[in-house]
């Protein structure tokens, strides 16, 4: 009988022995016995480095999960655990279905022989006969699209090239379960376009795996993600959230604690005059709160609160601070973030670097910055809006107070939008091409149709 699962992780854990001196090693194998036999506390020449420790999650099948995690977190090994190409030290795994990989560039790949033979052995290695290959051999050398590059030996490839090649092949294996890596990064902006459809069209029955540090990838991607910290489960859950608390650990780690700088009559003011939103319960707060966010507003040109937007109208963010120290240059700035997370547009007011007097805001000062714009067209949807109150300059600045989703506003376009933002088109016109002899064939007029 199927299984509703696709992977199941149970207490993984790998951890390799580093050792600091060349002759450490031998020590190891040596020493600890013979202090043994003469009934002596071994001696340890190794350090352990837990690359994955205790980790446990299940991927249902026709799910997408992203993982997410720093440099050295443990994501390589926690798939290369799961493809097989490495054995753990503890714990187990379960796969229900074919696997498909692309985790290291290469991999799978003879250095001397050609493209060609090497989608026969790559496939080979993924469980394809060399019939099955024979009839996809085209396709797939028409989806890595090198040209001749397909004849010569792999070794003389560029990393690109090889991404290809290795891409191609795993689209066509018809896999239950793809492993990918951030190896997509490689490919030029139209390859990695062609994978990606691919890739959105695989997820709609398949259960995809994909690893990078970048979180707008996998919220764009994934709707889990799991965050690997030191080769522990950091957080699992809905991507957007488990992004969230991946960049802004101070957040979710509770360090700024809710409410610390509002006055309970002020928190209190916002919510009574209706014109300011109040932070929603699942806003994360971060930062330095010496200088910090008091309200934030959202009206249109007439002064009204905005709870649906509309597409081109003239709209004014309102961000009412306050601060306990003097502020040199501050910046006032907000992320406009869609459903799944991804940040679409934002602003900010930058005074920074003017140094006028004008521009300093001195202890115990309120102020309000407004930040009037343009609405862009949005897909019709829910939206979130994030603030933050820094100083300092564009590139380097002191967070004073961040507020996640400050507030959230809806979009209902008159218009279907395609791709993630539209514009208005200002003017639509079909020009009617006249020819009128073979003489003037260029000639055109603009009555309209
Ligand atoms: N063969 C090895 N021997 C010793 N330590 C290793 C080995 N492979 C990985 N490690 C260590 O295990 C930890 C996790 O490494 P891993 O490559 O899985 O991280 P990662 O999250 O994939 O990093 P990156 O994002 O940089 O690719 C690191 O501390 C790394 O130094």
């Amino acid at each position: 009988m199927s299984s509703e699962w696709a992977i199941r992780v149970h207490n993984l854990s790998k951890t390799y022995r580093l050792y600091d001196r060349p002759g450490d090693r031998g020590k190891q194998w040596i020493l600890p016995a013979v202090q043994t036999c003469l009934g002596r506390k071994p001696a340890q020449y190794y350090r352990e480095v837990h690359a994955v420790e205790d980790v446990s999650f299940e991927v249902k099948k026709g799910e997408t999960l992203g993982i997410i995690g720093r440099n050295g977190s443990g994501k390589s090994t926690l798939l290369q655990l799961i493809v097989g190409t490495l054995s753990p030290t503890g714990g187990t795994i379960e796969i229900d279905g074919r696997v498909a990989a692309l985790l290291e560039l290469g991999a799978g790949f003879h250095p001397e022989f050609t493209g060609r033979e090497n989608v026969y052995l790559n496939a080979a290695l993924l469980g394809l006969s060399r019939e099955d290959v024979d009839v996809q051999l085209d396709d797939i050398l028409a989806f890595a699209d090198i040209g001749i590059a397909a004849d010569q030996p792999v070794k003389t490839y560029s990393s690109g090239m090889i991404v290809r090649l290795a891409f191609a092949v795993i689209a066509h294996v018809k896999a239950d379960i793809l492993i990918i890596d951030e190896a997509l990064a490689v490919g030029d902006a139209f390859f990695v376009q062609k994978c990606m459809r691919f890739l959105r069209a695989f997820m709609e029955h398949g259960t995809v795996l994909f690893v990078s540090h970048d979180s707008a990838a996998v919220l764009s991607l994934c709707r889990n993600a799991l965050w690997l910290d030191h080769g522990r489960v950091a957080d699992m859950g809905e991507a957007k959230s488990v992004c969230d608390r991946y960049l802004n650990p101070q957040a979710s780690h509770g360090n700024v604690p809710r409410g610390a700088m509002f006055g309970e009559s002020e928190t209190r003011a916002v919510s009574d005059d209706g014109a300011g939103a109040q932070w929603l319960e699942t806003s994360g707060l971060f930062g330095e709160r010496r200088a910090c966010i008091e309200k934030v507003a959202f009206r249109d040109a007439s002064g009204r609160v905005l709870h649906t937007v509309q597409a081109s109208a003239r709209v004014s963010l309102l961000v009412w601070c306050q601060t306990s120290i003097q502020l040199l240059s501050p910046i006032v700035g907000f992320v406009v973030r869609d459903r799944l997370g991804q940040s679409l547009f934002g602003g900010n007011v930058c005074v920074a670097g003017q140094g006028s007097s004008s521009s300093t805001i001195v202890p115990g000062t309120r102020f309000v910055a407004e930040l009037e714009f343009m609405m862009p067209v949005l897909h019709a949807g829910d939206y979130s809006l994030s603030v933050a109150l820094a100083e300092g300059t564009q590139e380097h600045h002191v967070q004073y107070h961040w507020i996640h989703d400050a507030l959230t506003f809806s979009s209902n376009p008159s218009e279907l939008c395609f791709g993630l933002i539209a514009v208005e088109l200002l003017h639509v016109e079909l020009h009617r091409l006249v020819t009128q002899n073979s003489h003037n064939e260029n000639a055109n007029d603009s009555v309209a149709l």
